[in-house]
């Protein structure tokens, strides 16, 4: 049985990337709102637009702090954010669901998620997302480096420089795998089922592109930043 041991230099990428998941948090009043306001479904979009809003800030500032990433191309960056915006904030508020909001809070956002004028074709996906994300009890390095996993995919579209992106993310997958196999001994097939996760992420991806369609079809406002992100 071959000895899985994380070196110093991995240990120090690790921290680094688990230190700047963790200080760029959904901001505490975007949070509070959720509490106080009342649950009219145009008031519930607008909560939600404001929360993915900072949600994209929180990633950009992530990003930033993914080493080498900003030694990338600066129009492989904007490819890369772009391409994994959507991902990364699934991953990002399956995660807020699943653990890191307090007790109550979850079933406030759930119940204003499903009140917000999204058809039921994409709540189940989503919350089916959100089930299987809590099951694997993830700890943060995990989900750290699972979203910058995720964020450095070389195929995004536009990307020139494919080679570089997929060294970058060569190096996090190692970090990741022999993470895996330290934190679940007696699960051998843990980090295979984490990287399953990526694969269900592209599905909900088409379905938020089809949701953010049939918003605009509602003639729902966006903010800049997200018109931005993802051409609407
Ligand atoms: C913040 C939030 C949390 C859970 C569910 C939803 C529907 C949202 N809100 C949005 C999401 C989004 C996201 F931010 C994370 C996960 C899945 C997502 F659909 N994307 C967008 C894009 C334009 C407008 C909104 C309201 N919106």
């Amino acid at each position: 049985k071959e000895k899985v041991e994380i070196t110093k230099e991995q240990q120090a990428l690790m921290k680094i990337i688990t230190d700047a998941y963790n200080r760029h948090q959904i901001p505490q009043d975007v949070a509070k709102k959720l509490l106080q306001d009342q649950y009219s479904a145009e008031e519930n979009f607008l909560l939600l637009t404001e929360m993915a809003t900072s949600q994209v800030q929180v990633l950009v500032e992530f990003t930033k702090n993914i080493p080498g990433f900003l030694s990338l191309d600066r129009e492989d960056q904007i490819a890369l954010l772009k391409g994994s915006a959507v991902e990364a904030m699934f991953l990002r508020s399956a995660q807020v669901f699943s653990r890191k909001m307090p007790s109550g809070h979850t079933e406030v956002l759930e119940e204003r998620i499903r009140k917000s004028g999204i058809s039921e074709e994409f709540i189940t996906p989503m919350f089916n997302f959100y089930k299987s994300i809590g099951e694997l009890h993830m700890v943060q390095e995990e989900q750290a480096l699972l979203t910058t996993v995720t964020i450095l995919t070389p195929d995004r579209p536009y990307v020139k420089d494919q080679q570089a992106v997929e060294r970058l993310q060569e190096t996090m997958l190692d970090v990741l795998r022999k993470l895996c196999v330290l934190q679940h001994p007696q699960e051998p097939q843990y980090f295979a089922r984490l990287l399953g996760r990526l694969t269900e992420l592209r599905t909900l991806s088409h379905y938020h592109t089809e949701m953010l369609a049939s918003w605009r079809m509602n003639d729902h406002k966006f903010t800049p930043l997200l018109c931005e992100i993802w051409d609407v």
